[in-house]
């Protein structure tokens, strides 16, 4: 019973337990028991709660005859009691004790016993003559999650009634007596309180206020309390009335129905108390700076303002590459907006330039596919025609030194004569054509400067162009021919074919020859020193090389070379005298007509091979203008088809990376090509060096690679038609030369 009841004391806010019976029978005693089992229990709840602080608090009275007293206090006087419109009765200045622990407790209720007035009676050696009230507050805290403090608070009463007696059985007398009249007399309210609670009038009017008895047990008995009431009776049968009495009191009881509610009461002092703890803790944590704290911030925010500055910087990052990416889009824009309108410079587009010149034997890469842009194919045609003037130039000024050293043989033969004159007429002839091309050019340059670009009249002009180049071909070759027969004619041709195996051998292997030694055509060195006679200058150097000749040597080329008649008679007419001076001066004549005839052949000859590379050139001139009208035909059909080339940025794009990987492909391709017929043609090694240093695989060079790989497919051809070239061809005889550069 005990633990139930202090399991109420811990969740209830009264609990009373009190005695009730006769004299002597047993009520102090049991009482006793209660209390001692309800220190242990309480002890055992506090130490099975630790989240909870628990304060045990211990006050205790007596009510004897009808004065109340505190049992703490020796000396207690009477005490008052006040009505508490909260608490209801209290009993002013009651001195109540904190129990340390259980032990200080069950001390203090020693204290309380001794204190009590106990007497002698009849029927018992230590006679209560009080009531004894013993409360025990208990009060606990709790913490709970919301942060808020919660106090509950509950008395335990135990309440040890003095016994009801009977004046007869007692021999009660005097203080006894009257002792016993106060005790019947408040026992008789509590009858009275408990029947009238029993019966149902619980709202009608309740005697507490007749005894102080009941007054302080008031809230234990209206049933906001859990009570107990305990009725002890005598076995004697001498005290069967009173235990009858004492029966139908508990009857009486038993009939009472309390309300008990839980008592979960916040104290509103102690949780203000419990927040300004709180809020002066805080406010010290604030104007008290914590050093440990303050660097743990100090580096949280070093290290956020590296991570702002971080991402700024990447954020600028990120904004110029998003500018010098749109400036690129903004310019390819650009660049295929000029594109459309044919306005994009032959440097800018290599790629494409490589798509118009690639030769159409050729396998087609995926590159020249229709994707041709008629700029492209213009400035293409501009360059060729550029490098056709330069080759004018060229023809011309070679035209010029072959016509006078032309003019400046006219001793030979009858036949010689003629062959010269031929040749001076196709020489002007020659000369005619160039000058009319010359200005064609020069009116079309106007005229693409002025107007612009028509692909439509460039055609039609190439056209006209091939027809003026074809006669061109035409009249080189003629030239060749007269050149070929001028060599023939020459009297050490005839001399050299009869008398010197080894020198017509060489001179037909010079004849076979088509190029210059040399790379690129120098006209002034194609004539040798004593290229003509008639030069003053070339005449005291040779006249002077032959007086210190040796004898013998003289004889010997006079034996080789023979002169012609009319330099003979030149030479002798001129220097009629003495017989020995005529004689010396008739050798040295001869030497000298040897020297310019030597002279007159090579120089025939650099200039039939420099006529014989302008054909050439001629000829390559015209198949890259014929490559380029087909280019051009070819974007035409493909404009008439629809096909809108190069009209999406990304894929132009696409098509330029592939294309450099295509292009990379071809070069080591036809690099190796060209190597192996270097070896075959017997290249220079200037030439191969040459070669490599002007192109190291730039695609706009593709025109360059493929000229060379056809001039040396052309040139193995010749070979196998000629024989072996390693019996018959040696040295810088078979050199090449870059003339398309
Ligand atoms: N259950 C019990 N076992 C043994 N002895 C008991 C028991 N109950 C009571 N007594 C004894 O009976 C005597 C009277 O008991 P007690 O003083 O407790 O009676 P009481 O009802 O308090 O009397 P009073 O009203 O006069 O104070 C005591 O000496 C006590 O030791």
């Amino acid at each position: 019973m005990t633990v139930s009841y202090v399991d109420s004391v811990m969740f209830f806010s009264i609990a009373t337990i009190f005695a009730y019976g006769q004299t002597s029978s047993g009520k102090t005693y049991t009482m006793r028991g209660i209390m001692e089992s309800a220190v242990t229990d309480i002890y055992k709840h506090i130490q099975s709660n630790p989240e909870r602080k628990f304060f045990i608090k211990i006050s205790a009275l007596e009510i004897y005859n009808e004065v109340v007293r505190d049992l703490l206090k020796t000396d207690s006087g009477p005490l008052r009691l006040l009505d508490d419109p909260e608490k209801g009765t209290i009993v002013e200045k009651l001195e109540e004790e904190t129990a340390k622990d259980s032990e200080h407790l069950r001390h203090l209720i020693g204290i309380c016993e001794a204190q009590r007035q106990v007497g002698e009676t009849a029927l018992n050696d230590a006679s209560s003559r009080s009531h004894q009230i013993i409360r025990l507050t208990v009060e606990s805290n709790l913490h709970e999650y919301s942060g808020c403090v919660k106090s509950y608070v509950a008395n335990l009463n135990f309440v040890d009634l003095a016994g009801s007696e009977r004046a007869s059985q007692t021999n009660a007398e005097g203080t006894r007596l009257k002792e016993g009249c106060h005790i019947n007399l408040s026992l008789l309210t509590l009858t009275t309180v408990i029947r009238k609670l029993s019966d149902g009038k619980r709202f009608s009017h309740i005697p507490y206020r007749q005894s102080k008895l009941t007054r302080i047990l008031q809230l234990s008995l209206e049933g906001n309390a859990r009570t107990a009431i305990i009725c002890t009776m005598s076995p004697a049968l001498s005290h069967v009335e009173q235990s009858r009495s004492t029966l139908s009191f508990a009857s009486c009881a038993k009939k009472i129905t309390n309300f008990a509610q839980v008592n979960m009461i916040v104290s509103d002092k102690q949780l203000v108390r419990q927040l300004q703890k709180e809020v002066a803790k805080l406010e010290a944590e604030l104007y008290t700076p914590n050093p440990y704290a303050s660097s743990n911030t100090n580096v949280i925010l070093l290290e956020k303002e590296m991570q702002i500055k971080k991402m700024e910087m990447e954020m600028e990052k990120l904004k110029h590459e998003r500018d010098l990416a749109k400036a690129q889009l903004d310019e390819l824009r650009q660049k295929m907006e000029q594109d459309k309108l044919g306005l994009v410079p032959f440097e800018s587009s290599p790629r494409r330039v490589a798509k118009c010149l690639t030769f159409s034997g050729q396998s087609r890469n995926p590159l020249r596919k229709s994707s041709t842009v008629p700029s492209m194919l213009v400035n293409e045609i501009r360059k060729l025609e550029q490098l056709q003037v330069l080759l004018g130039e060229e023809a011309n000024k070679a035209l010029e030194v072959l016509q006078k050293e032309v003019a400046c043989h006219r001793h030979g033969n009858q036949d010689a004569a003629q062959t010269i004159a031929k040749l001076q007429a196709e020489i002007k002839e020659v000369r005619a054509v160039r000058s009319l091309t010359t200005e064609a050019y020069a009116r079309n340059v106007v005229k693409y400067h002025k107007v612009g670009t028509n692909l439509k009249d460039e055609i039609t002009r190439l056209h006209s162009q091939g027809k003026t180049i074809a006669n061109l071909e035409e009249q080189l070759e003629n030239v060749q021919k007269s050149l070929d027969k001028l060599i023939m004619s020459l009297p050490s041709y005839t001399l050299s074919t009869n008398t010197a195996p080894k020198s017509s051998k060489t001179f037909n292997k010079r004849k076979m020859v088509p190029l210059t030694p040399t790379g690129n055509v120098n006209i002034p060195h194609l004539i040798r020193p004593p290229c003509s006679p008639l030069s003053s200058s070339s005449r005291m150097v040779l006249e002077s090389e032959v007086e210190n000749m040796n004898p013998d040597e003289n004889h010997t080329n006079s034996m080789v070379v023979t002169p012609s008649k009319s330099e003979d008679s030149v030479d002798v007419s001129s220097r009629e005298g003495t017989p020995g001076y005529q004689r010396s001066n008739s050798v040295n004549m001869k030497k000298m007509q040897n020297m310019f005839q030597n002279a007159i052949e090579e120089n025939v000859r650099s200039i039939k091979a420099y006529v014989t590379e302008l054909k050439e050139r001629v000829a390559k001139l015209q198949y890259q203008k014929q490559l380029l009208v087909c280019q051009v035909l070819e974007l035409e059909s493909n404009e008439i088809a629809g096909y809108e080339e190069a009209s999406e940025t990304d894929e132009n794009l696409n098509d330029f990376h592939k294309s450099l990987e295509t292009w990379n492909s071809i070069f080591q391709e036809q690099m190796q090509q060209i190597i192996k017929l270097w070896d075959i043609c017997h290249a220079s090694l200037i030439h191969r060096t040459q070669f490599y240093q002007l192109f190291k695989g730039d695609q706009a060079d593709q025109i360059y690679i493929e000229v060379e790989l056809r001039r040396l497919c052309w040139m193995q051809k010749q070979f196998a038609s000629a024989g072996d070239p390693h019996n018959e061809h040696s040295g810088d005889e078979l050199s090449l030369s870059l003339s398309s550069k």
